[in-house]
């Protein structure tokens, strides 16, 4: 099954007292169930653009984006905030989690704004806190745990109405090596063992290396892609080659 199709996808944007700028370009792409994606590329690539036309919350011009069977552009606003709601997973580098909640209620708070029944909530909290192994924190506020714990939340969050595909925008800019590790390791055990498909965007060469597929995207044109071959050390090897040869700017990019 297709999670993610898009086609032809192009997006402009009218910056003030600036000429128009086209930042993506007949983007095409697809991502399958069970597939984990990276897109790395230079700042001002279009990357994040890219994830937030995916996820609606920036429109686009032209081409056509599938989630599952649903056609994008079929959906007006109110429809599309609700479809991000209960069919894709958001994961962003500062975590965007509510202080005044508890981890538990920041992860089901998807189930609670579509007032789900309260044992559904209780079944769903306790299967999903026990996969990224917080049951420990479950009931701490969201200042009382570490940064690594905070992205194990907001991965709780995204899973919790089991999602056609879970969109990360740097979930591991915040954090240091040994958590950025652990993050993806739940990342990746996600998506091995629940099959969930997620696409990642990155400047991390050692967190893109644990997905399957890692493409580049330069001045809104994906210029080439890599699949996993061999051990992680060896993707390493041929991502960095890859980002030395395309971008000819490494320094910006990793
Ligand atoms: N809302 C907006 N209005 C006008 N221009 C925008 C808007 N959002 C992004 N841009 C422009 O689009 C281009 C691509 O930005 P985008 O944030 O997608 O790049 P990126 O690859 O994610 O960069 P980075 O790695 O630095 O996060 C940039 O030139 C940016 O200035």
């Amino acid at each position: 099954m297709n999670n993610l199709e898009m086609k032809d996808v192009w997006k402009s944007y009218k910056q003030r007292n600036k000429e128009e700028v086209t930042v993506l370009k007949g983007i095409n792409m697809l991502v399958k169930q069970g597939d984990m994606v990276a897109i790395m590329g230079p700042s001002g690539s279009g990357k994040t653009t890219l994830l937030n036309i995916v996820s609606g919350i920036d429109c686009y011009d032209k081409g056509e984006i599938y989630i599952e069977d649903s056609d994008l552009s079929d959906l007006n606003k109110e429809e599309v905030a609700l479809f991000r709601r209960r069919r894709l997973g958001m994961v962003f580098q500062d975590f965007n989690l509510i202080e005044s909640l508890s981890a538990k209620e920041n992860i089901l708070l998807p189930m609670i704004l579509e007032k789900r029944f309260a044992d559904e909530q209780e079944e769903q909290a306790e299967r999903i806190l026990k996969i990224l192994n917080i049951q420990d924190i479950q009931n701490k506020n969201i200042a009382e745990i570490s940064g690594g714990q905070k992205q194990r939340v907001a991965i709780g969050r995204a899973l919790i109405n089991n999602p056609a595909i879970i969109l990360a925008d740097e979930p591991t800019g915040n954090l240091d090596s040994r958590s950025t590790k652990e993050v993806m390791d739940y990342f990746t055990l996600i998506n091995q063992e629940l099959t969930t498909s997620i696409l990642l965007v990155t400047h991390d060469t050692f967190a893109a290396s644990y997905c399957n597929k890692v493409v580049l995207l330069k001045d809104g044109v994906f210029k080439n892609e890599i699949d996993k071959k061999g051990s992680r050390k060896q993707f390493i090897d041929s991502i960095t080659e890859m980002l030395a040869i395309i971008g000819g700017e490494q320094d910006d990019i990793l």
